[in-house]
Order: C-alpha cells, then sequence, then structure tokens
C-alpha cells in the first residue's frame, strides 16, 4: 500500500492546540511601542486543535490543513513558528504538518497562537533540538503574546503583555462557551480609542479574590449586537463574561451536566461547545507521553 506521506519520515500524530480562556482581563497601561500592557489570568480548556507531525530528512516546512482559503501560507503561524525554531537552531531537516482546525479563529481563545505554541514544542521535541522551555517561550512571543502561555502550559497570571508568568491554579469548572458570529480583530480592539487603558494595577492575590471581569467587554458588546446577545442569554444561567478581545463568551458551572442542559436551550441563530477548565494544558501531557 502506498504511504501518504514523505518518504523516510518519522509521524507523530494528535497533538493538542487548546484554546485558552482569560478568566479576567484588565488593560492597565500602554508601552511606547504601542502594546497593552494588561493583567490577566489563564486557564485552558479541553477544547483543541490537532496537529500531526512527519519529521523528514529534506528541509522543506510543508503545512497541509482544513483551513481552505482562510489562512495564507505565509501568514500562518504554524509555519512561522516551525520556521522560527529552524532558523534558531538551524537544524537541516523539515517537516509536514498537518491541522485540523477545530477552534473559532478571532473568537479571543487563542488558537492561532495555541497552535505556534504546539509546533514549537512539537518539533523541539521531534527533531531532539532540546531548545529550553523559556527559549521556546521567547521565539513564540515574537509570533503573539499569547504563546508563552500555551508554550509553559499551566494556567497562569500574567502581566507585561502576557508573557510574564505566575503559574497559579483557580478551579477547574465546566464552561459553556458562545461563539458569537462575529469575528473581532484584537488590533481594532486595541486601537480603539474608547478602550478603557488605564485600570489600577493591583497584586496577584486582590486580583485572584475580587470579581472577575474583562475592560474590553463593554466595548465589544457596543460594537457588536451579537457579542451583547450571547452574553444577555448567558448570564441567566451563569456568571458569564468574554474571553480576550472577544468574540466569545463563557459561562461557569459546577457540573457537566448543567453546562449541557444549558446548551440544549440555546437559540438556534447561536452556537457554542462545553469544556471543562484545565490547569495543566493537554499539551503537556501529550510531551510526556512521547
Ligand atoms: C488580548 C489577548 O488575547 C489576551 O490573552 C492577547 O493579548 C492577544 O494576543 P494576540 O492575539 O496573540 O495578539 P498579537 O497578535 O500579539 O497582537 C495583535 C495586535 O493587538 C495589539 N495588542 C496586542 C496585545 C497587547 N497586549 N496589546 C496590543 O496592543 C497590537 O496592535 C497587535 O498588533
Ligand atoms: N494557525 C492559525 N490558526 C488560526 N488563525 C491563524 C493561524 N495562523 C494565523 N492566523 C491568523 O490569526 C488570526 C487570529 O486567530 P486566532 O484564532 O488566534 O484569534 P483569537 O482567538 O482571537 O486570538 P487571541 O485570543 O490571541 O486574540 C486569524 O484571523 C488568522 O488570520
Amino acid at each position: 500500500m502506498n504511504s501518504p506521506y514523505p518518504h523516510k519520515s518519522i509521524a507523530s500524530k494528535s497533538w493538542p492546540a487548546p484554546a485558552k480562556l482569560n478568566l479576567f482581563l484588565h488593560v492597565t497601561g500602554q508601552r511606547a511601542d504601542g502594546y497593552h500592557e494588561l493583567q490577566t489570568l489563564f486557564q485552558f480548556v479541553d477544547h483543541c486543535d490537532y496537529l500531526d507531525f512527519h519529521v523528514t530528512e529534506s528541509a522543506e516546512l510543508v503545512l497541509h490543513s482544513n483551513l481552505g482559503d482562510a489562512v495564507a501560507d505565509s501568514d500562518n503561524l504554524i509555519l512561522k513558528a516551525a520556521k522560527s525554531l529552524k532558523r534558531y537552531t538551524q537544524y537541516k531537516g523539515g517537516a509536514h504538518i498537518w491541522l485540523n482546525k477545530l477552534l473559532p479563529m478571532g473568537g479571543g481563545l487563542g488558537g492561532g497562537s495555541s497552535d505556534a505554541a504546539t509546533t514549537l514544542v512539537a518539533l523541539n521535541a521531534l527533531w531532539k533540538t532540546n531548545v529550553s522551555p523559556s527559549k521556546l517561550a521567547e521565539i513564540g512571543l515574537a509570533l503573539g503574546a499569547d504563546v508563552p502561555v500555551f508554550i509553559n502550559g499551566l494556567a497562569a497570571f500574567a502581566e507585561g503583555v502576557g508573557e510574564q508568568l505566575i503559574n497559579v491554579q483557580p478551579d477547574e469548572p465546566w464552561y459553556l462557551v458562545i461563539v458569537p458570529d462575529a469575528h473581532v480583530s484584537t488590533k481594532d480592539i486595541f486601537q480603539d480609542p474608547d478602550l478603557p487603558r488605564n485600570t489600577p494595577k493591583l497584586d496577584m492575590k486582590s486580583l485572584l479574590t475580587q470579581q472577575w471581569t474583562n475592560d474590553c467587554q463593554k466595548l465589544v458588546t457596543t460594537k457588536y449586537p451579537q457579542v451583547a446577545n450571547a452574553l444577555s442569554w448567558l448570564v441567566e444561567y451563569a456568571p458569564s463574561r468574554m474571553t480576550g478581545t472577544g468574540a466569545c463568551v463563557f459561562g461557569e458551572f459546577t457540573h457537566s451536566q448543567q453546562a449541557l442542559d444549558a446548551l440544549a436551550e440555546l437559540p438556534a441563530d447561536m452556537h457554542g461547545f462545553v469544556a471543562k477548565g484545565m490547569n495543566k494544558s493537554p499539551l503537556l501531557t501529550r510531551l510526556e507521553q512521547l
């Protein structure tokens, strides 16, 4: 039987790239380069993209995916991540990469950053290039502000642009995540003059114990009625808010059945999914299985 994979390749399958939620998100200032200073709490959920890797002796990096025309290869964070690692390590071989995209894009779930992180972690292991996690996070930060937390793989309180991480262990509830029919550009939200960008910085302990909110939520719900509608519906069932710069919103439930019952009531014009909060990323678990 003909193998669909390149000659002389080593296959390694089903590397998860999980979604993240920002359990709270405060914008505390703006740096000279325009980037915003944040205080945020990251947690992973067990809803993921999946990547397969085939290491090749030839130097090429090739991506196969179910993305269609949604993202050009030249913009895809997976290829950018693979190229960055190859450049940094001077690795001579290459890889064919298969992406099964399941996470909504532009939803504040960090899917692109997570794909990039999984690529860096998996290729570093499969190419045996032995780059340290902290160096991988540094390489990843150049690709996106959320990449370091996905490489770190543990729920974390974050400052800076999201790269200064302190591991924490919040509760791991079940979430009903609603995906409004809106693509919110992170850049547009951060450029909007109406974004509050001066929330006072607080110490981590106060932030973890006070009520959790998202500074981008008011602006995004004003600009996108779909997000406002999703949130108005969800708050009837559970404490709810937006993740990242939107568009997704999430409600917290103690038991999976409560989240599934609410999902079953979802109006026909909305869609969503139920997922478990995870303080350890499934990517770390996959790495340990190697
Ligand atoms: C809002 C969060 O989702 C919180 O987790 C992330 O900080 C966003 O991270 P991301 O999607 O990886 O964002 P990037 O691709 O790094 O940045 C997109 C654009 O948003 C703006 N941006 C992003 C992050 C940040 N802390 N300040 C910003 O002003 C910048 O104009 C940047 O060009
Ligand atoms: N592998 C990838 N998967 C998804 N998007 C990608 C990928 N590579 C590049 N992108 C680009 O990144 C953009 C943002 O995608 P992503 O799904 O990460 O958004 P997001 O969930 O809003 O992220 P964040 O929470 O970090 O703001 C996409 O619209 C797309 O143009």
